[in-house]
């Protein structure tokens, strides 16, 4: 897995070879360890070049070996040899550098790096540190600022910006491989010392004690909860305060608690399911690899609200010429300026053009004649939606492919009113639309491979994170989030407050708890949907509101707020209170706790002290249980799809894997007992009746995750 050659007769050419991103799997350490130490005997060999086959030099350590105990040889000695070798190793970067791949890179003594590389220690977001040396070499040659961002990010840097941080000696726009062979014979005879990085010292640093403790402070904000880069910050001090064999002992006792951690598994569990959700298959044998997606190049966007204008940002930003439509030229100024003010702020950010040639803006479906691809973004009502695809019907070129960005409703209604069901599918963006990675391809009775590779393929271009499910009402996300969001007022009838809900939820490692979520979205929206699905209307009694309904409990506390014109942040007043009308930072708010205590007293349901375990179980389980009902019911292809829905769309803890997944964490027989549990408790709430998939799993003995798809009764997959 690592070929030897001799060229230029006294270089020693070391290539790694284990496509498709030369990863370290103990077969390519083994080869690197023999080859190297066949250059370093050879003595014919005076320098060596160090390469990755396929244009990618490397791609770190093979995850999929986390998983299995450890075999061959160990990285750290092996690249210690490479550094302590008495003959100077050339890195050529070609494509990607990443976590081990660029910790090799800085056991060698010079790195050349092809125009177009890129590199970085993303091992944090696998729960992991850089700990084949990175965190005590990068330090040494960049200085600690810098090594501490780029380990506690993660983030991926060009050739351009490893050259001005020192990470690379050089850039070409050539052949890397004959660039790093021309470097290894001019630097054959100078002194190596001054470029084994271990032997270093960091650069002196003033304050380093207000350096460390703002960057604790600042990733313990960002990545609430996880361990990985509290470690990261750790082991960069050890590389600040102690030699370098010391701080290699305390990067790897780091290690050691990360890697058995179970955020780690959760990480890499992510890293796996968000490419396992792009191998999508339909029930007629259509799926990724045998269906050919629609090359688009032009499209339309109907509905320049707060979610039209961030797809049609997205459109653009990938490349595709939009023609964004808006029925009212108010309306239709208000879009122009807010999508051109995005796209200059984000050009400008970025140092490039803003792409604005390629959108026009029209007050007529008639401009769409000619588009590859409509995508609809007006307001969530049926009717409107019907008569707006009944004319794109009628408008388009006959091979327009028709798209719904509705948020829950039924896609093959929508489709029905048009002349080519099999080109309309669901493209259900979240906002803010330009900037959320999910997108949910809701693949209707009737929509096409063609159609469903399309829109996958379009999500993937605009650099979404694109999950196929299938069109049951609210498809996985909304219809997940439902068990979520009726638990939480639930636990405010029985006793708990706003702000003590969501505290528990945001230590669980949610960014925001589920009121604050409310009061950002608007609880207007919501109000909406309940008054259209007949939850709320004429017979329901104004003064003494029904808790059943639909034959299940409900809970009219929602309503009751809007109705007192507390529709969150926008009104200055939700679940919390705000500044002023726009105000962003939430303060709890008195009048909530009367108007809760009134609410308890009026219906005589006693108050009685919530725990903050009773919040997390009862919020994350129910979500989990719906989980289980979705997989049943054919809606996701497997957990993976619905884990990837709520980390990319839903602001889930990635260090929790997703609903599916921390349910497995969490152990199956445990989840059934307090789902069991707590149904006894209420039993008129069904969506705490354990799934029967839940059961079978169960029974079974718990299956790993991923053997869970061969435990789903029906065939009937609506995808
Ligand atoms: C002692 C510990 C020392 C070091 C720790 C580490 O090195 S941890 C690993 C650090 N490396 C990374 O985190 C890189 C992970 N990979 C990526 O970010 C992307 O895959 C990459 C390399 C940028 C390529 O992206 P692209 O979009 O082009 O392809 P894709 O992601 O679909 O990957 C293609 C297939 O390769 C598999 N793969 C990628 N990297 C690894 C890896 N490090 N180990 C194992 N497998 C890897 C990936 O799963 C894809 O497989 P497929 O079966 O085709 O879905």
């Amino acid at each position: 897995m690592a070929q030897y050659a001799r060229t230029k007769g006294s270089i020693a050419l070391i290539t790694l070879t284990n496509p498709p991103v030369n990863a370290l799997s103990s077969a390519v350490r083994k080869g690197i360890t023999e080859t190297v130490s066949r250059a370093l005997n050879d003595t014919q060999v005076k320098a060596v070049v160090l390469c990755g086959e396929n244009g990618q030099f490397c791609g770190g350590a093979d995850i999929k070996e986390f998983a299995k105990p450890m075999s061959g040889p160990a990285l750290v000695p092996m690249i210690h040899a490479i550094e302590a070798g008495e003959k100077p190793v050339v890195a050529a970067i070609e494509g990607i550098a990443l976590g081990g791949g660029l910790e090799l890179a800085l056991g060698c003594h010079y790195r050349v790096a092809h125009a177009k590389a890129r590199m970085g220690l993303p091992e944090v977001t696998l729960g992991l540190l850089p700990a084949a040396g990175g965190t005590q070499r990068l330090p040494r040659l960049t200085g600690i600022p810098t090594a501490l961002e780029l380990i506690t990010t993660g983030r991926h840097i060009t050739a351009q910006e490893a050259l001005k941080l020192g990470i690379v000696d050089k850039v070409t726009d050539g052949n890397v491989v004959d660039a790093a062979m021309e470097m290894a014979l001019s630097v054959i005879g100078r002194p190596l010392s001054p470029r084994r990085l271990s032997t270093l010292s960091t650069p002196p640093l003033a304050n380093l004690d207000g350096v460390f403790e703002a960057a604790m402070a600042q990733v313990k904000r960002r990545s609430r909860g996880a361990m990985a880069p509290v470690a990261c910050v750790k082991a960069v001090r050890a590389a600040a305060e102690l030699p370098y064999s010391q701080g290699m002992k305390r990067e790897l006792e780091l290690m050691g608690t990360l890697m058995s951690s179970g955020q780690a598994k959760a990480l890499q569990y992510c890293f796996f399911a968000q490419r396992a959700v792009g191998k999508w298959s339909l029930p007629n044998g259509a799926q990724w690899n045998n269906s050919r997606p629609r090359d688009i190049r032009t499209a339309g966007v109907i509905g320049l609200g707060t979610m039209g204008r961030g797809i049609v940002v997205s459109l653009v930003k990938a490349g595709i010429s939009v023609v964004a439509v808006e029925m009212e030229e108010k309306q239709l100024d208000l879009g122009r300026k807010e999508v051109t003010g995005i796209l200059e702020r984000d050009a400008k950010r970025r140092g490039v053009t803003a792409p604005l040639h390629l959108i026009s803006f029209a007050l007529s479906l008639q401009s769409l004649r000619g588009v590859d691809l409509v995508i609809e973004a007006v307001f969530e009502d049926m009717e409107l939606k019907k008569r707006v695809f009944a004319d794109l019907s009628r408008v388009c070129n006959q091979n327009t492919m028709l798209c719904t960005n509705t948020s829950g409703l039924d896609v093959d209604q929508i489709a029905s009113v048009t002349d080519r069901p099999p080109l309309v599918v669901g493209m259900h963006f979240f906002a803010p639309a330009h900037v959320m990675k999910l997108l949910e391809v809701v693949c209707g009775p009737r929509s096409s491979a063609e159609a469903v590779a399309t829109a996958m393929s379009l999500g993937k271009r605009m650099g979404k994170v694109s999950v196929a499910v299938g069109n049951c009402p609210g498809f996985v996300g909304n219809r997940m989030l439902k068990s979520y969001m009726d638990e939480s007022v639930f636990l405010l009838e029985e006793g708990a407050s706003p702000e003590q809900v969501d505290q528990a939820l945001e230590e669980f490692g949610f960014a925001l708890g589920i009121f604050k979520v409310g009061d950002l979205s608007g609880l207007d929206v919501g109000w909406r949907v309940r008054k259209s699905s007949g939850l709320i209307g004429p017979d329901v009694n104004p003064t003494f509101p029904s808790r059943v309904r639909q034959g299940r409990r409900y809970c009219p506390l929602p309503d009751l707020l809007c109705e007192q014109g507390r529709w969150g942040q926008k009104t200055g007043r939700g679940w919390y209170l705000y500044d002023s009308a726009g105000g962003r930072v939430a303060r709890p708010d008195p009048e909530i706790q009367r108007f809760l205590q009134d609410y308890r007293l009026r219906y005589g349901i006693p108050s009685r002290r919530i725990s903050e375990q009773e919040v997390v179980e009862r919020c994350v389980f129910a979500l989990a249980n719906e989980g289980f009902q979705v997989l049943e019911d054919g809606m996701a292809a497997g957990p993976e799809d619905i884990d990837m829905v709520y980390v990319f769309g839903y602001g889930w803890p990635r260090h929790r894997g997703g609903p599916m997944f921390h349910a497995a964490q969490v152990g199956l027989p445990r989840v059934l007992q307090r789902l069991e549990f707590y149904y006894r408790e209420n039993p008129d709430i069904p969506h705490l009746q354990p799934s029967a998939l839940l059961r079978r799993l169960v029974g079974a003995g718990s299956p790993p995750i991923q053997q869970w798809k061969q435990y789903i009764r029906s065939t009937h997959s609506q995808l």
